[in-house]
């Protein structure tokens, strides 16, 4: 079943943080298909920014339209989202639970991403890319028509960049969008990727 079709618009959008303006007249659209590679240096307001699309942060200023309903975005940001005192598999059953995918969801997804042997591991005794790995887990447990990746590529070795790099074409080609920042250059041949450079 693909997800409901994307259609986000951004305009004139001003953030803030305390009495800094990070940016302000920021618009750009994203259809289901696209991926939109965010891009600026160290406090552009990258972070900032996908925080007010994701609804933890008001903006200034301006319009966001087309945010699909609540649960229609899946948010992957700095921090992993997942509890170091709980095992691989318990934190996928967490989110499993909490977006209605169901724990059947979370085998599937773990084998994907190559960590159910890794299942009933404390996350606190995984390696930093064993853990992004367990979050990318949280992306595909259920479709959402968007996702906003804060530094996806954090801790990924070569395997886990290809993996990601396909996660991110299936993603697209099923209908979705993507807000992704990186410092470091997306992985060739993903096809349907624009630039928007914060602050150039
Ligand atoms: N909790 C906070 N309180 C006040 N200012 C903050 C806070 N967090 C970040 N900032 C400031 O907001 C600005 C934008 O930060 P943000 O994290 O959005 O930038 P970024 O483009 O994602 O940076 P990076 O590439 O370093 O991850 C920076 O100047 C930063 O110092």
């Amino acid at each position: 079943m693909p997800p409901p079709s994307l259609q986000l618009e951004i305009r004139d959008l001003a953030v803030r943080r305390g009495p800094r303006l990070l940016f302000e007249g920021l618009g750009f659209a994203l259809s289901g298909g696209e991926i939109l590679h965010l891009q600026g240096a160290n406090g552009a307001g990258k972070t900032s920014l996908l925080e007010t699309l994701a609804g933890l942060r008001r903006p200034a200023a301006g319009q966001v339209r087309g945010l699909p309903e609540e649960g229609g975005l899946h948010w992957l940001g700095h921090r992993n989202g997942l509890n170091l005192n709980l095992s691989v598999l318990e934190n996928l059953e967490f989110w499993c639970g909490l977006n209605g995918a169901g724990a059947a969801a979370c085998q599937p997804a773990l084998e994907r991403v190559g960590i159910w042997k890794l299942r009933h591991r404390l996350v606190r005794t995984l390696s930093a890319g064993q853990k992004r790995r367990a979050a990318l887990a949280r992306l595909l447990a259920q479709r959402r028509p968007l996702w906003l990746l804060d530094e996806p590529l954090d801790g990924l070795d070569r395997q886990g960049l290809e993996l990601f790099a396909q996660l991110l074409a299936e993603h697209a080609a099923g209908g979705g969008g993507a807000l992704v920042t990186s410092h470091q250059p997306l992985p060739a041949g993903l096809a349907g990727v624009r630039i928007l450079v914060l602050n150039p």
